[in-house]
């Protein structure tokens, strides 16, 4: 195998591992020659030698004996300065490269896939793609983002800053974008990982004195995406290196993912030129999911249950019934959903919606919404459009006084206090004050269907 046959094999390798693998992994090695059937290599680092070697050895292996006539037995890595530049080996560390199963063509999951522990992939997980990923009002921009950044192309907002609550669906979609993202351009050098596991790898870098490796893997990648990245908060030498890794791609253009449990502003414990560059993409968030969202989730969510438990069947009335009353996060929605299929299914019943109480009391009641008396004053004088202070205060002309009559009603029947603490909130009023307030509204509402919907409107805000 002489230097020739390398270089003509250099460009039958990289369209064989695709131009992205071969200018991060082939580019940076120098072919010292062939010595009684073994092939060695200077490689940079150990690193790039023991990658390459798990990852094209096998590829590598059988074109160069396609080439040379069956003349390589193995291949051997050693470590050079400038590997493709000079011909002095500084040192020498063996990374001798035993030709090991590889998938060499698939670029974006090869680093997952060698030994080195600065490795830095997290795997995707198959369920959170966009196909069973619900839209609704609540996180439709977040999704529309998400879309446009899946379908690859000329970067448009670097980064994506996604943001939202616990377990409203940022990891869902950030690894929905990375497995389109694959699908689309199985070349792409496409990074998932989590701001902690980022961390993790910066400390063993640092600890192993492997920081030259750490930034070639981390700058070598086509799409960054790093979740809960608040996780990075105080944390000042990896923000740093965070800053730096971040600035080198997107200067190159390479797009960037984030996502946060919190608007960047919002994070505690960032310096001002990270907090800055992350707000200068596209910040958007996932809002609480709603009513039809939920109800939309758990629809479909059903229909997965239902392929595991065949049995099961679903009264109606019940999907409705959790919607409004889990209104925390999709994790807990579909916690609930699983329990009751498989209490469902031990005691072969249908799920109805005795069973979903009695079977899920400890979640219906952690998410009782406990709503106090100063939201409910709040959001009557909004509704009312009066001010809050006319609303606890003494006058008593009737624009006043209904609103206050009707954040009496509500406080009575969405809190556990007494009337006489109710009174003693709304301007020390007399709980027999409280009283009539009570009983007029429930009569009005009878009466009244202007009465009627705003207590509708407000209920359904309250518990929201
Ligand atoms: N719109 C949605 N459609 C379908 N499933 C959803 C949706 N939103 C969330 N989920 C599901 O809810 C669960 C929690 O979502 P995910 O892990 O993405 O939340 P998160 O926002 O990353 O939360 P955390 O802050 O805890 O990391 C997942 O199983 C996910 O599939």
């Amino acid at each position: 195998m002489t230097q020739e046959q390398w270089g003509a094999l250099r460009k039958t390798l990289c369209e064989t591992i695709g131009e992205n693998n071969y200018k991060a992994w082939i580019e940076p090695l120098r072919y010292d020659g062939l010595e009684n059937g073994v092939a060695t290599f200077g490689a940079p680092t150990n690193f790039v030698g023991t990658y390459v070697s798990q990852n094209f050895g096998d590829v590598m292996l059988s074109q160069m004996n396609a080439l040379s006539g069956d003349s390589v037995r193995r291949l051997h890595f050693r470590v050079v300065q400038g590997a493709n530049e000079t011909s002095e080996p500084t040192r020498s560390a063996a990374a001798v490269a035993p030709a090991t199963p590889a998938a060499p063509t698939s670029p974006a999951v090869a680093p997952a896939q060698a030994s080195s522990d600065l490795l830095p992939g997290a795997p995707l997980d198959q369920r959170f793609k966009f196909d069973s990923f619900v839209v609704g009002k609540p996180n439709e921009l977040a999704h529309a983002a998400a879309r446009r950044v899946a379908e690859g192309g000329r970067v448009t907002f670097n980064p994506l800053f996604l943001h939202g609550g616990v377990g409203l669906g940022k990891t869902h979609l950030m690894h929905a974008i990375a497995w389109e993202l694959r699908e689309r351009n199985p070349e792409l050098n496409v990074l998932y990982l989590s701001a902690e596991q980022f961390m993790y790898r910066f400390v063993q870098a640092l600890r192993d004195r492997r920081m030259m490796d750490f930034k070639s893997i981390f700058r070598s990648v086509d799409v960054l995406m790093v979740d809960d990245v608040q996780f990075i908060s105080g944390k000042d030498s990896t923000q740093e290196e965070f800053f730096h890794t971040f600035n080198a791609l997107v200067d190159q253009n390479k797009q960037v993912v984030i996502s946060a449990d919190r608007a960047p502003d919002e994070i505690k414990d960032l310096e001002n030129r990270i907090r800055s560059r992350l707000q200068s993409g596209l910040v958007v968030d996932l809002h609480p999911t709603d009513y039809e969202l939920r109800l939309g989730i758990l629809q479909t969510k059903v229909e997965q249950q239902m392929a595991y438990n065949p049995g099961v069947t679903l009264q109606d009335g019940v999907l409705e019934f959790l919607a409004h009353r889990i209104s925390t996060n999709v994790r807990v929605l579909e916690g609930a959903l699983t329990r009751l299929f498989a209490f469902a299914s031990l005691i072969g019943k249908p799920v109805d919606l005795g069973m979903t109480q009695e079977c899920l009391t400890d979640v219906l009641r952690a998410n009782e919404r406990k709503v106090s008396i100063e939201e409910i004053q709040r959001r009557v004088a909004e509704h009312y459009n009066i001010r809050l202070s006319d609303m606890i205060g003494p006058r008593r002309t009737r624009a006043f006084a209904r609103p206050r009559q009707v954040a009496m009603y509500l406080s009575k029947k969405m809190t556990a206090k007494s009337l006489p603490e109710i009174g003693r909130r709304f301007g020390k009023r007399d709980h027999t004050t409280v009283l009539h307030g009570v009983n007029r509204i429930e009569a009005l509402a009878k009466s009244d269907a202007q009465i009627a919907e705003d207590l509708e409107i407000l209920r359904r805000a309250l518990e929201a």
